[in-house]
């Protein structure tokens, strides 16, 4: 087994990510590892990708879709933060959304796709971050295979250790493809919400409603 490949094979948990990220020639070594696997389950599958035009480079597709996308947010650094000062002590609540959210389902791979609204109550004398910086995020724990009980949570935690706000909510609506297109076969329009709640927001329940009444409005403009 190459050098590059060898701290690879310590398993973790699908949401995690590794302890330091993949270096270049760790993620050259990965793809080429699981391209060939890729290619034994095509012969296991019967597809001839040797000689099938259509199929010929799929393998390797496959492993780079898996490894620099769908699975990115466990082989990369989570997005910096620019932080600025809360010069005006703003201490309201932002909410920001609908954010779009892709994400692939731990249990059969398949996509998951919707939106994300986080509200945000910040401490008068703390900091207030960067708008893009929230999509950044969503997309860094989305790219991972995930549940999204999970995810909600791991999106939450994330901002609220990085910024220390006074309350903070996360909420996710999304469609579980392993669930339209497969298995029962439900409908397109039936969504899983999920919420993660902290600080005053998870304490005061008219700031809750707030930010639900807000994330329906955002919902309908988007
Ligand atoms: N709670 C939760 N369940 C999920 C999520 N994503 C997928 N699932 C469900 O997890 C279950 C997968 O486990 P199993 O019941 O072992 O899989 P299966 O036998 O293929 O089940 P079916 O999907 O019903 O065909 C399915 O019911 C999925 O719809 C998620 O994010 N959260």
């Amino acid at each position: 087994m190459s050098v590059a490949l060898h701290r690879l094979r310590q398993p973790q948990r699908a949401n995690e990510a590794l302890d330091t990220p993949l270096t270049a020639a760790e993620q050259a070594a990965m793809v080429g590892a699981a391209a060939a696997k890729l290619e034994e389950l095509f012969d296991i599958l019967r597809v001839d990708h040797r000689n099938d035009h259509n199929t010929r480079d799929t393998p390797r597709r496959v492993a780079r879709m898996y490894i620099e996308e769908l699975m990115a947010g466990r082989f990369a650094e989570p997005p910096s933060i620019t932080e600025f000062d809360n010069v005006q002590r703003f201490n309201e609540l932002i909410v920001i959304g609908p954010i779009t959210l892709r994400s692939t389902c731990a249990h059969h791979l398949m996509p998951i796709y919707g939106e994300a609204y986080i509200g945000v109550l910040p401490a008068a004398d703390g900091k207030i971050i960067g708008l893009s910086k929230y999509d950044r995020i969503v997309e860094h724990f989305g790219a991972r295979l995930q549940i999204q009980e999970e995810l909600v949570q791991q999106i939450g935690d994330f901002i609220w250790q990085r910024t220390a706000p006074q309350g903070l909510a996360v909420r996710i609506s999304a469609v579980h493809m392993c669930r339209t297109q497969r298995g029962v076969r439900g409908s397109h329009q039936g969504r899983m919400v999920t919420s993660a709640y902290f600080g005053t927001m998870a304490e005061d329940p008219e700031r809750k409603q707030e930010f639900l009444t807000e994330c329906l409005a955002l919902g309908k403009s988007g």
